[in-house]
């Protein structure tokens, strides 16, 4: 692979030890040639990835996640050091990062595209995502109705706590807690899942990845708010028809060579522990 010439270290300073351990990878890139940039800045200033080669974002997977739509932005690669508590997609592990980073950086590594999420409201204004697209009733314990269409064809009205799209990456989080599959990351498609369906028979529905689906409610009736990865990147009154669908763009993330997907599944899902 390309060695990496222009690097960003984005340290998320809550967790502990991350500091030092930035610090220590800065200098080994610097003691390389190599460019490094590094910030314990959230949200990510804006720009602030223009130019670089990689992202390695040190903490969990929500620091992780925080740095995805900068990184697509300006097609950078990602990488990511756990110091969270699951770090399903930081997957180099702090104690082995120092040894491996001089490998990274001079081009010993995997690459992987993951497809992503985009969500549009009625004005046009479209976000991304790497896990999930979340609608959910938030002020009231009501039931809420979302009607939900794929390319114009009417699918359901789900009465129910809310509903998660999550990309094959995201099936893993809100979509696995809330009874969703899961879903390997090379089949492109978007995953529905309903949060406490008040009918039973109402489960998950994956759709191709070239669908466009799109949600409506009645604002008079429920007050939803849409999270993207967990966080609110549209304003807070969000309007309703919402748009989702796959983008062209995918962001691509780095993996040490012993990486397998299985393995992270198996291990953080804590799985059966030994082979027979
Ligand atoms: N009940 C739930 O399980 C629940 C509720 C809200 C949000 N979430 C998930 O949290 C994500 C945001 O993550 P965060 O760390 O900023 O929030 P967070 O700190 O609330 O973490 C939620 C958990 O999800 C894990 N996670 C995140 N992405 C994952 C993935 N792709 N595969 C497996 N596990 C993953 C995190 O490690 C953490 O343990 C959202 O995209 C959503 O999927 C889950
Ligand atoms: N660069 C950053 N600096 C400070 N805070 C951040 C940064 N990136 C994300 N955060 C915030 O810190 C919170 C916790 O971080 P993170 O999710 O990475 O850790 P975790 O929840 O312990 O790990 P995991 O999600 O792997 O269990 C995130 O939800 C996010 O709001």
């Amino acid at each position: 692979m390309k060695p990496l010439r222009t690097v960003a270290l984005v340290v998320n300073r809550q967790k502990s030890g991350a500091r030092e351990i930035g610090d220590q990878l800065k200098q080994l890139g610097q003691d390389r040639g190599v460019e490094m940039r590094i910030t314990e800045e959230h949200p990510l200033p804006n720009g602030y990835l223009q130019g670089c080669d990689a992202v390695c974002a040190i903490g969990g997977d929500g620091t992780f996640l925080g740095v995805v739509p900068q990184a697509v932005e300006y097609g950078v690669k990602v990488l990511g050091v756990n110091l969270g508590k699951l770090g399903f997609l930081v997957t180099f592990s702090p104690d082995g990062i120092a040894r491996e980073f001089g490998r990274i950086l001079d081009g010993d590594y995997e690459i992987e595209d993951r497809t992503l999420l985009e969500a549009c409201d009625p004005e046009g204004e479209r976000r991304i995502c790497l896990n999930d697209v979340v609608v959910k009733q938030t002020a009231s314990s009501r039931m809420m109705m979302l009607e939900v269409f794929a390319n114009g064809d009417f699918v359901n009205e789900f009465a129910c706590d809310g509903l998660i799209y999550s990309t094959p990456t995201g099936s893993t989080a809100y979509n696995l807690s809330a009874g969703g599959p899961i879903v390997h990351p090379d089949v492109q498609g978007i995953t529905l899942t309903p949060i406490c369906p008040h009918t039973l028979s109402n489960r998950s529905v994956i759709f191709s990845m070239g669908t466009e689906i799109e949600v409506r409610t009645d604002l008079e009736a429920c007050s939803p708010q849409v999270t993207l990865d967990g966080h609110l990147r549209f304003t807070e009154s969000i309007a309703f028809p919402l748009r989702i669908r796959v983008p062209s763009t995918t962001v691509t993330l780095i993996h040490g060579k012993d990486y397998s997907h299985f393995l992270t599944v198996r291990t953080k899902l804590h799985w059966r522990e030994n082979t027979l």
